[in-house]
């Protein structure tokens, strides 16, 4: 199996679901479609019985041919016939229709089930599964869920057709339909066999494709860096052995679904051939009229079909449980931060305080560990320290994106557990390093955390942030298109698009992730006074990557490995010569406006 298996695991947060559950389960979504599934179930009847008469009708001919009525009777049948025919597919067509409705209605709703789980879920959970797995769990997996519905309401009017056969060979011959029936337990048992392996197969092969699925989103997501790296072949090198690797499980599972139907056609084509020797020798003797025989014949054939396909049906069946039990995995998975209480926050003052926390995004490896720090309501401070040292998660866990493992932290003195996190998130307002924009227009994205704020204010907050400047420079003032990802603006106005709508917003604590990215000088200058415009008033916790922040800021945080190693202001720390100097060399001094290369340098250890 080797490299073929490599990946196909569950999720963390995949489990197996017991049949009776997976099924009161999936009724659950049929129950409010019960009236059109009632219609469906009554259409099914007459569609069966309706079919089961044709043959019955023929028999009848084929008799009144032996004995010569066939003259006075024939017209008379032939009209049956096709009137029996035309009605068979009237019921029918309704049959279809309604249920394409009850499933169309059944995966819609599970959809919306599943994409809303989706947006419920913590950060942590985004960490650990790749976004083409969610994306394969919310498309393709509830349309293979359809399939069951699908399916079932076929195998229930298959199962009725062939209790109508049932009966009606049971009428005719009592020994020919017993020797008939002697072959059920045998495709049963095949069908149960097979069973087990389809449904291994069947979710290998759902795990292949959404790891291909996986893996196109992660291309599709850095195709600039691959690109700008020349690493296309490499990238293709990752995807072919992922997209063979989903040939050959998808091949596989066609093997397997493929064996069944020569096993069950060699079984119904042998007793076939006892029933044309039994019957054909039963007419000859006399016992059994013409008509009853072909009835016989055609009503083994009505008989065989539904039963081999009741047991390949298994198969979907088990694809279609076996999709849906990944949906309800999906809906089901634990949330991580986990709120005791929902209370409301009112307005919040913004005072901040980290008391014996620990944190590990994995909890065997903390990141931080015992962690203490109280920031006042109003408070700015900067973050600094080398790279990991857990800046950004300090912002994570304020945001309340991730959940910890031990001690506090107390919002405005009440414990963040506590709070109801809709209206906490309302007064945070986070910037990362590199805004996202959504698809739409300047304005639309100003006023994205705000839908209701009026034209007025999104212009008041663009104008508000360096000036408004920025927006004149738009080919289009703020209704210009932002394109994918804010990819027509700047680097530059993205950011300074990301600081407005936190106007809009009005948080009370501001969480941001200087960018790192340079700008060029006109825009970094809007940019600072966007910045004092926006936090003047809040509490600010921004992770430092520019000089003037941290010669602005109340006060320093220098991070190390998680534990706080220096703090104070910019010049008390900068004449200490502690740890800070260390960074201010290393990621500060050349952005001083008098900066020479290998100049600027503060002294480290205070000699
Ligand atoms: N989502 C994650 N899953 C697992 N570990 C993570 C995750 N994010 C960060 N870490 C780890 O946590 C530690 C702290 O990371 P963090 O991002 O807070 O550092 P940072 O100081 O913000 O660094 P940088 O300046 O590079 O952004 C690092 O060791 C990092 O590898």
């Amino acid at each position: 199996m080797g490299f073929i298996m490599d990946g196909l695991d569950a999720e963390d947060y995949d489990r197996t679901y017991d049949d009776r559950d997976l099924l009161r389960r999936i009724m659950s979504y049929f129950r409010p479609k019960l009236g059109a599934m009632l219609l469906v179930a009554a259409m099914i009847v007459l569609v069966s019985a309706s079919q089961a008469a044709i043959p019955t009708l023929v028999s009848v001919a084929v008799d009144a041919i032996a004995d010569g009525t066939i003259g006075e009777v024939g017209p008379l049948l032939v009209l049956a016939v096709l009137v029996t025919g035309a009605v068979s597919w009237a019921f029918n067509y309704v049959r279809q229709k309604h249920s394409a409705q009850v499933t169309g209605d059944v995966v819609l709703r599970l959809r919306e089930d599943a994409f809303d789980a989706v947006l419920a879920r913590d950060l942590s959970f985004y960490d650990e599964t790749p976004s083409g797995k969610i994306v394969s769990r919310v498309t393709s997996d509830t349309d293979d869920f359809a399939t069951v519905s699908t399916l079932t309401m076929d195998l229930i009017s298959q199962v009725l057709m062939v209790g109508f056969v049932t009966a009606l060979l049971f009428a005719r011959s009592v020994e020919l339909a017993l020797l008939t029936l002697l072959v059920v337990p045998i495709v049963v048992g095949l069908a149960l066999v097979f069973r087990r392996l389809a449904r291994l197969s069947t979710r290998r092969a759902q795990r292949s494709l959404s790891r291909v699925n996986a893996n196109l989103q992660e291309t599709m997501g850095g195709i600039a860096v691959a690109k700008n790296f020349r690493q296309e072949r490499q990238v293709y090198d990752e995807f072919r052995p992922i997209n063979r690797q989903s040939y050959q499980v998808t091949l596989r599972q066609g093997f397997v679904f493929s064996a069944i139907f020569p096993v069950l056609f060699l079984v119904a084509g042998l007793a076939t051939v006892a029933l044309v020797q039994l019957g054909g020798v039963a007419v000859l003797g006399g016992g059994l009229s013409a008509g009853d025989w072909y009835l016989f014949l055609q009503g083994v054939a009505m008989f065989w079909m539904p039963l081999t396909s009741i047991a390949a049906f298994w198969s979907q069946f088990q694809q279609g449980l076996s999709a849906s039990e990944r949906v309800f995995a999906l809906i089901d998975a634990p949330p991580r931060v986990v709120q005791t209480d929902s209370q409301e926050c009112g307005r919040l003052a913004g005072r901040i305080e980290f008391r014996g926390l620990t944190f590990g995004y994995d909890a065997d490896h903390p990141v931080l560990r015992d962690f203490g720090l109280a920031v006042e309501a109003g408070e700015s401070v900067a973050l600094v320290g080398h790279t990991g040292a857990g800046k950004s998660t300090l912002g994570k866990l304020i945001t309340r994106f991730y959940e910890f493992q031990a001690g506090s932290l107390l919002i405005d003195g009440r414990d963040i557990r506590t709070l109801d996190l809709t209206s906490y998130r309302r007064q945070i307002g986070a910037v990362p390093q590199a805004p996202f924009l959504f698809s739409g227009t300047v304005a639309d994205n100003i006023r994205y955390p705000r839908p209701d704020a009026s034209d007025d204010d999104v212009r008041a907050a663009a104008a508000a942030v360096g000036g408004g400047d920025w927006v004149e420079a738009l080919p289009n003032g703020l209704e210009t298109d932002v394109g994918e990802h804010g990819r027509a603006l700047s680097m530059g106005q993205r950011q300074l698009v990301a600081l407005a709508r936190l106007l809009v917003q009005d948080p009370a604590i501001v969480v941001l992730d200087e960018a790192t990215a340079s700008v060029d000088p006109l825009t970094e200058a809007q940019i600072q006074e966007g910045l004092d415009v926006v936090l003047a008033g809040r509490t600010s916790i921004v992770i430092a990557h520019r000089l003037s922040t941290i010669e602005h800021v109340d006060r320093i945080i220098v991070l190390d490995h998680g534990r706080i190693v220096e703090e104070g202001d910019h010049q008390t720390l900068l004449s200490r010569g502690g740890r800070y100097c260390e960074v201010y060399n290393t990621y500060f001094r050349h952005q001083s406006p008098n900066y020479r290369a290998g100049t600027g340098f503060v002294q480290v250890g205070g000699d």
